[in-house]
């Protein structure tokens, strides 16, 4: 199992500061989420992580730098699942899917019994197996957004980073994503996730990291971070707290 640190990572788009002096240690087995307001940079972190865009700082997986790795060795480690990918070629979803075997094969290889059990178990896990024979630019937003999920679990690695897995997902298939991260979690993986669900965070993550523009300025258990002071300092909105531990938030009024 594999852990991702950061120090001090930076990233500058187009001469503009977007990711600020990020330091932070994951480790396998835990449900990270990342929250903060549009455009605070977190797509940006997490592509630094994955080594996607140019950052200064330092990050590791595991004990090698990124910087010593290649992109199919980070693929192997680390499965991405990006935000709202569009897709182009007319491919059914089960050879869809069967591209997060990618890292795992050469470019003499074919796919095997091992590749084809792994794509297996991501699409029941996923449970998208009804739709193996459709065409994946047939289906609809959400369908497609569980096709992804499942094609970022079929690369079976240590740790998944996945940006927005939830949008465009209805209630139920957002609770059985979250479950999904939930339990990669628990099996020893280190799950890093983009929500924008301030409930879902608070309910099924291990540890909230809170980006404003482009820096960290949360970092801790969700119920501590989660706080009314820090939803008017970030988000600029009140919200009530209830349920159980307080665990539940309705977002009331924008304050400016
Ligand atoms: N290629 C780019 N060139 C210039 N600026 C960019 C580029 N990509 C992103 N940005 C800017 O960087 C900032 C952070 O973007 P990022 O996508 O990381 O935010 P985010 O927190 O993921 O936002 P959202 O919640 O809206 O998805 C934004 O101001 C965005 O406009």
């Amino acid at each position: 199992m594999v852990s991702i640190v950061a120090e001090h990572v930076g990233v500058e788009l187009a001469g503009r500061p977007v990711v600020r002096d990020v330091s932070a240690a994951f480790r396998p087995g835990s449900f990270v989420g990342i929250l903060g307001p549009n455009g605070a940079g977190k797509s940006t972190l997490v592509r630094a992580l994955l080594g996607l865009v140019p950052a200064s700082g330092l990050v590791r997986i595991g004990e090698a730098p990124l910087n010593d790795l290649t992109r199919r060795q980070i693929a192997r480690k680390v499965a991405y699942l990006p935000q709202g990918q569009a897709l182009h070629w007319p491919l059914s979803v089960e050879r869809l899917v069967a591209l997060g075997r990618l890292p795992h094969l050469t470019p003499y290889s074919r796919i095997g019994a091992d590749d084809r059990e792994a794509i297996a178990r991501a699409m029941a896990l996923a449970e998208v197996d009804m739709l193996a024979g459709r065409i994946a630019t047939e289906l609809s937003g959400g369908e497609r957004a569980r096709v992804l999920l499942a094609r970022a679990l079929a690369v079976e690695a240590s740790a998944l980073i996945a940006d927005e897995p939830l949008a465009s997902l209805d209630p139920a298939h957002q609770l059985q994503g979250m479950e999904i991260l939930r339990g990669q979690a628990d099996s020893g993986k280190l799950v890093l996730a983009v929500f924008h669900d301030l409930n879902l965070a608070m309910r099924f993550c291990d540890r909230l990291l809170v980006l404003d523009a482009g820096r960290l300025v949360a970092d801790g258990p969700p119920e501590t971070v989660l706080t009314p002071q820090l939803l008017a300092d970030v988000y600029g909105i009140t919200a009530a707290f209830g349920g159980a531990g307080q665990r539940l938030v309705v977002p009331l009024e924008r304050m400016r």
